[in-house]
């Protein structure tokens, strides 16, 4: 089995400024140490609630942040942050808000050229011929690289947001949420598209989204994201359907429509706990209907399920 991508106990935490002698208040603890394989050719689905950690996750993962602590290797080599050029050609990143993740002084031209000069030296034929052959690829017309990004609809900005992508020659995309700023008949076609380009470049896909019908639809494996540590990871089709930990339960039975965001209001009270002061054991622990005196005493790792599926819980559900 070849790996896209392992992470090894990546980490982050933000500094608060506002101490004393002008050390940091405290750290917000984004991500916990997280570690974490990627197949070649898979879709990894990654869902959780609004400040899960998401996105500081995907922003490590492309070097927009540096983590904390911990490892990234892409393709079996270790990612070094000194050589961005390196990272871009291996890895990207493709924004939610597909208009205002593309530069509004340049044209379309301009913009799918840049990842062509600096990440790959490529000449001005070259870069033609590329260009052509990505455009064909998603279904835009080649007349459209003459525009502005303004000039487009939601739908056609994130096929351009995916071309761009596409130009860099990665083959591991970190898809944030790509479709959730789409309208539900736009979404559809966007979906396929990823789909259709994944087999025609052999790629690996990071799928992050809060919809987890959305999520469940496109991915091979999904990591369900509680507070910065994943809590259960297993294939897509039995994850959500027999859930065993008692947070993706939760998530599961509160969000059976498609399309309808993450929310998990059943539980005792809705507020993730204080990412500044996390709380003892498990981080679960205060809405969890199953807790007990060790869930807020120790904080459980990843435990195998018997059935592919992993949860991190010494209480876990569907175990029989
Ligand atoms: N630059 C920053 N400085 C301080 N705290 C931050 C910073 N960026 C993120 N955080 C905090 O880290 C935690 C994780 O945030 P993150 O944006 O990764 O979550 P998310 O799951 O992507 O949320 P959303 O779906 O709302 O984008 C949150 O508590 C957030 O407030």
């Amino acid at each position: 089995m070849t790996l896209a991508l392992r992470l090894t106990e990546l980490e982050k935490t933000f500094p608060l400024k506002g101490g004393l002698f002008g050390g940091p208040r405290g750290h917000v603890h984004a991500v916990n140490p997280t570690s974490l394989e990627v197949r070649q050719g898979e879709t990894l689905g990654i869902v959780g609630e609004s400040g899960c950690g998401k996105s500081t996750l995907a922003r490590m993962l492309v070097g927009l942040l540096p983590p904390t602590s911990g490892a990234i290797e892409i393709e079996g080599e270790p990612l070094s942050r000194a050589d961005p050029a390196a990272f871009g050609r291996k890895i990207q990143y493709v924004f939610q808000d597909p208009i205002s993740s593309l530069n509004p002084r340049k044209t379309i031209r301009q913009i799918m050229e840049a990842p062509l000069k600096h990440l790959h030296k490529m000449g001005a034929e070259q870069r033609a011929a590329r260009i052509s052959e990505i455009f064909a690829a998603v279904n835009l017309r080649e007349e459209f690289l003459e525009r502005y990004p303004h000039e487009f609809s939601g739908g056609q900005a994130q096929r351009i947001g995916i071309a761009r992508a596409l130009a860099a020659q990665a083959r591991i995309l970190i898809l944030d949420e790509p479709v959730s700023a789409l309208d539900v008949s736009v979404q559809a076609q966007v979906l396929n598209l990823l789909a259709d380009l994944k087999t025609e470049f052999g790629l690996t896909y990071l799928f992050i989204s809060h919809d987890l019908a959305v999520v469940e639809a496109v991915s091979d494996r999904v990591a369900v994201l509680y507070f910065g540590s994943v809590v259960e990871l297993g294939p897509a089709e039995r994850i959500f359907a027999r859930p065993h930990h008692p947070y993706t339960k939760l998530l599961a039975d509160s969000a059976p429509v498609v399309g309808r965001p993450l929310t998990a209001p059943e539980a005792k009270g809705t507020e993730l706990p204080n990412p500044i002061d996390p709380p003892s054991g498990c981080a679960f622990h205060a809405r969890c209907p199953r807790a007990s005196e060790k869930c807020r005493q120790v904080t459980p790792e990843l435990f195998d399920m018997g059935d592919g599926t992993q949860a991190a819980c010494y209480h876990p559900v569907n175990t029989e």
